[in-house]
């Protein structure tokens, strides 16, 4: 027997399968998925079998050196999924697999802790003479295999009395597998289905019909305005999918991915469900990898990665909040949960879901315009809510009046309303820190990171920081370049905003939640727990106030710049805006009460903002739309980027050069545009420039890409400069 082996070299020109004799010793033990060890060239590295063929080749084949796993470590369909994605992204198809599988690859198997056990019969220590030492042994009768910390804990007492009974042979220790649930602390509460309502219970009919049907052909697209009770809908979706044997794959993105989430997840379906996300424990990640692979778990709740989940055949695929950015990797592979999920549909059959208040133009045109999505509506708000009303407030006329302060006369008014009505409110900033930009008032010197051509942001704790690459500095007290006093602060971030509350209104409670106050374990959930609780009065955030939250106290959202993402150079700048400020409005009147939300603009006449305030995503939908074909952009044309970087500048540029003549040399009707520098030219010490292909069809990007990196490898000298291919990119920058 011969097996077939992807080596975990992840470079285009190694990307084909080695063969390798299976030597007696393995002969049995291998199969498709195992990994193994294999020589190549002079070392032995890493291996996975893709295949294994009964007749041998005629040419001396090496033996496979190990085998470093029992269990095969993919499934076929996953295999499957990463042959397509290598095609699909123009990735080696190695690195395809290793995303896949990586939550495996990354973790060693269950831990194993030291638990105690008693060691002799009866009733050993005499509680008057020794009361510690009983209190000890009570518990461990009740609670055998608990660690010295917990028992010594569970008992009251020092772990050193615990150790004293090991010595008199009172416990023995001996090891155990250490059971991780994510979900430990969570309270166990079971919650009941509500009687859904028309528009809701209609779509949930249409998904049902599509399960029972069975032929993998149904992709629906769930447009319901913030509020429609959407989650209802997947949740009685999951239900009688699982009533019928299946088995539900459901995305959010990892900022929505929240306790809350969780919670009612948990409480719907219990032990049914996995949940998988970046912050767990490579523990925890092995047991809930381990509890879908068994079976046991039959639900996976996750973020962008879970698509990939070891389920032996997913009966429904659920994208939440389907149009966020975040479901695109942004590194190699470069892909996008979207496509995998309806590509993962086709394999097993299974029906997709896409829902969001903000469809992306992507999906919404395959669903209204003709293509092969089929729309479901939910247009208003469960019971008897209203969308908010929202009011655009010019910060042009605010300097005018002479306002020069973070909030609007309005903005304040409507406040110290709530405050004093005991509502709550949330603002919005999409930006952390305190002051986004440095600069010397004397020169015009920006204070930049080292690394990157980023303007380093202040934050409270006096240091400059680099959000790109997280270099830090402290604040210097005169200008580094010229040496002056006036350094200024300019551009505010969530601290500020805070800071700027605190001051206004010092008798309100403050939390804010961005990527600085959630570091610690646990913290994103407090903080919203105690907003929930209503034991805070205002939330200041980046986007992670926007999404998904629903929390009745709140009757006011602020936005205090809706402009920041308005002026990016990017294509999708428009329709990112909208989205944003549509689901951070929707965050308002959740509750009994109608909701108010404040828009500050410096640009209040622009359709991504006038057609947020009245929730008019179909008018939103026609204008950018008309754009975007007046522009030849997506939807209306295929994009794929070719990102070049490097430590040397000119390296790059006469790179990015080559790539460019490249591409026009090949037959391939794409429309090239660049080569240029990127927007962010340089990130942690590399230069990058880019290349955009534009066509009218898929494949002839990939044919100009993949000609024009070939000529790159084989007829260029630029060792030392990297690029990348992004195909379908979402990020400009
Ligand atoms: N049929 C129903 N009857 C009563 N309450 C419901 C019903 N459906 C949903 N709800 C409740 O309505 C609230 C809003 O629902 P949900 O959060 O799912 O909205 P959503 O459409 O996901 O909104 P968003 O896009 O803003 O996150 C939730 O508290 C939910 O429990
Ligand atoms: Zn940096």
């Amino acid at each position: 027997m011969q097996a077939e082996v992807l080596v975990s070299i992840a470079h285009h020109q190694v990307d084909k399968v080695f063969y390798y004799n299976i030597p007696p010793s393995l002969a049995g033990r291998v199969q498709v998925g195992s990994r193994v060890l294999v020589p190549f060239g002079r070392r032995k590295i890493e291996g996975y079998v893709v295949g294994l063929n009964p007749a041998p080749n005629q040419e001396e084949l090496k033996d496979l050196a190990a085998l470093l796993d029992e269990d095969p470590v993919f499934t076929p369909l996953q295999l499957a999924l990463a042959r397509w994605m290598a095609a699909y992204y123009l990735c080696p198809t190695v690195k395809a697999l290793r995303a896949i599988i990586w939550p495996l690859l990354q973790i060693k198997g269950p831990k194993k802790v030291k638990g105690l056990w008693p060691a002799v019969c009866g009733n050993v220590p005499d509680p008057r003479r020794a009361p510690k030492s009983a209190a000890v042994w009570e518990v461990i009768q009740a609670r055998p295999g608990l660690t010295r910390k917990e028992l010594a804990e569970a008992a009251g007492v020092s772990p050193r009395v615990v150790d004293s009974m090991v010595a008199r042979g009172l416990l023995t220790s001996k090891e155990r597998i250490e059971l991780r649930d994510p979900c430990r602390n969570l309270p166990e509460k079971r919650s009941f289905p509500p009687v859904l309502y028309g528009e809701q219970l209609r779509a949930v009919k249409k998904i049902i019909e599509a399960l029972d049907k069975n032929d993998g052909r149904h992709v629906f697209l769930l447009h319901g305005v913030t509020g429609s009770g959407k989650t209802e809908v997947y949740l009685q979706a999951i239900a009688a999918a699982l009533n019928r044997g299946k088995q539900a794959i459901v995305l959010v993105p990892e900022i929505a991915l929240t306790p809350q989430m969780i919670d009612i997840f948990r409480s719907r379906f219990g032990h049914q469900v996995a949940v998988l996300h970046s912050r767990l424990s490579d523990g925890e990640r092995y047991d809930e990898y381990h509890r879908l692979r068994t079976g046991e778990a039959k639900v996976v709740l996750g973020a962008r990665s879970a698509i990939f989940s070891p389920l032996e055949k997913p009966g429904l695929i659920i994208l939440d909040e389907e149009h966020e950015p975040s479901y695109k990797q942004e590194e190699s592979p470069r892909y996008h949960a979207r496509t995998v999920a309806l590509r993962l549909a086709g394999y097993t059959g299974a029906v997709v879901v896409l829902g969001s208040a903000t469809p992306s133009l992507e999906s919404y045109c395959q669903a209204a315009g003709g293509g092969t999505y089929q729309l479901l509506e939910l247009n208003q708000r469960v019971g008897e809510l209203t969308l908010p009303s929202v009011h655009l407030i010019d910060l042009r006329r605010e300097l005018r009046k002479g306002n020069k302060g973070i909030f609007s006369e309005a903005l304040q008014e409507a406040i110290t309303d709530r405050l004093s009505r005991r509502e709550q409110v949330i603002l919005f900033l999409n930006r952390r820190g305190y002051s986004t930009l440095v600069v010397c008032r004397e020169c015009g010197l920006v204070l930049k990171c080292p690394h990157c051509d980023i303007s380093l942001t202040y934050h409270a704790s006096g240091r400059l920081r680099c959000h790109y690459c997280n270099y830090s500095v402290m604040a210097p007290s005169l200008c580094p370049g010229c040496g002056s006093h006036y350094v200024a602060y300019l551009g505010m971030g969530t601290q500020k905003v805070e800071q700027e509350i605190r001051r206004l209104f010092p008798a309100a409670r403050v939390l804010r939640l961005d990527s600085d106050t959630v570091g610690r374990r646990g913290a994103h959930r407090e903080i919203i727990e105690t907003f929930r609780e209503g034991e805070a009065d205002i939330l200041v955030g980046t986007q992670m106030v926007a999404k998904g939250l629903d929390i009745p106290g709140v009757t006011l959202v602020g936005v205090i710049n809706a402009d920041i993402s308005l002026h990016m150079p990017d294509f999708r700048a428009s329709e990112r805006t909208f989205q944003l400020l549509t689901q951070v409005a929707g965050r308002s009147g959740r509750g009994k009460k109608k909701g108010e939300v404040m828009i500050q603009t410096y640009s209040p006449e622009h359709y991504a903002i006038t057609c947020a305030q009245n929730h008019d995503y179909r008018g939103f939908y026609r204008r950018e739309m008309a754009m975007r074909r007046a522009l030849g952009y997506p939807p209306f044309t295929h994009l794929a980027r070719l990102l070049v970087t490097g430590k040397l500048e000119r390296e790059v540029q006469e790179a990015a050069d080559f790539l460019a003549q490249a591409v026009r040399t090949t037959n391939a009707p794409v429309e090239l545009l660049g080569p240029a520098p990127a927007p962010i030219g340089r990130i942690k010490d590399r230069y990058r420039w880019h290349l955009v292909l534009k066509a009218p069809v898929q494949n002839f990007l990939r044919e100009a890409a993949t000609a024009a990196l070939n000529d790159f490898y084989n007829m260029s000298n630029y060792r030392r400069v990297q690029v990348s291919i992004d195909i379908a990119p979402q990020s400009m920058m």
